[in-house]
């Protein structure tokens, strides 16, 4: 079960971070972070946290940690929310372990809560650190390798419309409509301005590996005809060693359209590998590829974590796939408002969530019941890992099925 909230030490205040002291804000994350980031790249953190939702953790007048909100829209089974994305969370190493974190986050979920914002999202530096927060695994990415020395062996046809390649100035107008339409197929996925397209995935340098290409876009489709899929990627090729095609985004109208992509970018010359970092688990390449040796999943991770800050209107604000009336008994240590047996029942006339004095069907902490809300956990999954109970038999299958999505959700927008 999640832990008891960390008591915060009273020396400490947390309070609105005014856009005033940004730099000092920014100069204690790159001191928590062992960042020394160049002068382009701090006037674009600036900018991002101009536009967050900040709160400071005060000793004295000192600044001694931070965390920031991005004004985020997250697709969720069925629609959208607002998701707050939270990030630059960092605390000063002389005050590392006195309930900073703790007490910045609380500020955080009032300022969520008044804001009618009713979940939340981040990536962790440490897995471990926010599970006690009530953040559970929403979304979970896999790792691809192609070992691209020789052809991509499939086992379905490419598509054969032409392939051109777009300039990473023209290619957010180009990609943004096809994007929002796939995204709304996927939970998981965060809407990107055109900010967000320029800045985040069509930044000349990259901002881990100044040693990658700029990011190179390829389309599938002819000028003037509709758009079947892209992918974005950069290569990297190093005097000794293949060249390596890191792709980054790939989105396909068809499974041909995406075995199309994924052959082109295993056909980049002077390039003998392909990897991609946070594809989705069920990444059709994973099916169609016909060697298995060749096309490998390297690695998997927890990608995004999801609060549910109001879970009322969280559930009432997604669609299910099946008939439900069940109690559910939610444990949230940090905001009691969610805690309680409720009742979620969903039928032809529509969703409800009331609190009720009836027994509870299935009890469950409320970061496990965020690892549910987009599908990518199953509650019957739950209850087999001793993680939820079951009151009543059968009632973590009858959830299951109406929690299920037809694509697991995924997020590769980092923040
Ligand atoms: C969303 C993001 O931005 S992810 C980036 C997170 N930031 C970083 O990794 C930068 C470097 N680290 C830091 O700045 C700090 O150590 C933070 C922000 C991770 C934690 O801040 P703190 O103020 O020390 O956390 P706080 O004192 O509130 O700790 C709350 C609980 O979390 C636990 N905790 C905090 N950080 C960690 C960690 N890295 N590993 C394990 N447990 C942790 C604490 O032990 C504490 O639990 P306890 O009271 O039961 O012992």
């Amino acid at each position: 079960m999640e832990s008891r909230p960390t008591p915060c030490t009273p020396a400490l205040k947390f309070r609105e971070l005014p856009e005033s002291e940004l730099d000092r804000a920014l100069d204690l994350a790159y001191l928590a972070f062992h960042e020394k980031p160049e002068a382009e790249l701090r006037a674009h953190h600036k900018e991002l946290l101009r536009g967050c939702t900040r709160v400071g953790a005060y000793d004295g007048d000192a600044l001694v940690g931070t965390v920031s909100a991005l004004p985020f829209t997250l697709s969720v089974p069925g629609g959208e929310l607002p998701c707050p994305g939270v990030t630059f969370a960092c605390v000063a190493p002389t005050h590392r372990r006195r309930g900073a974190l703790s007490g910045m986050l609380a500020e955080l979920f009032a300022r969520c809560a008044a804001q009618d914002w009713p979940i939340a999202a981040l990536w962790a530096s440490e897995a471990v650190i926010y599970g006690r927060f009530g953040f559970g695994e929403g979304t979970r990415g896999v790792t691809v390798e192609i070992d691209s020395a020789r052809p991509l062996a499939l086992r379905i046809a490419p598509d054969d419309r032409p392939l051109r390649l777009l300039s990473p100035a023209d290619a957010p107008a180009q990609l943004a409509a096809f994007y929002d339409r796939t995204r709304a197929g996927r939970p998981g996925r965060i809407a990107r301005s055109r900010a967000w397209w320029a800045e985040e995935w069509m930044a000349e340098k990259d901002e881990e590996d100044a040693s990658f290409s700029p990011p190179r876009v390829v389309a599938l489709g002819g000028p003037g005809e509709p758009l079947a899929g892209y992918a974005i990627y950069r290569t990297k090729r190093e005097d000794d060693a293949p060249g390596l095609v890191r792709l980054d985004d790939l989105e396909a109208e068809t499974p041909a359209a995406a075995a199309a992509l994924w052959q082109y970018a295993a056909s980049v010359d002077l390039t003998a590998k392909v990897r991609a970092w946070g594809r989705p688990v069920d990444d059709p390449l994973l099916l169609f590829a016909a060697d298995r040796d060749q096309v490998r999943v390297t690695a998997g991770f927890p990608a995004l974590w999801l609060r549910l800050l109001d879970v009322r209107t969280a559930l009432l604000r997604r669609s299910y796939a099946a008939p439900v009336d069940l109690v559910l008994d939610v444990h949230d240590a940090h905001l009691p408002v969610n805690s309680g047996p409720h009742r979620l029942s969903c039928s032809p006339r529509g969703v409800a969530y009331e609190p009720t004095h009836d027994p509870a069907d299935l009890s469950l902490a409320v970061r496990d019941l965020a690892a549910c809300y987009l599908g990518g956990t199953s509650p019957t999954a739950l209850v087999r890992a001793g993680l939820a109970t079951e009151h009543t038999p059968g009632a973590a299958e009858t959830l299951t099925a109406a929690l299920r999505t037809d694509h697991a959700p995924h997020t590769v927008d980092g923040f």
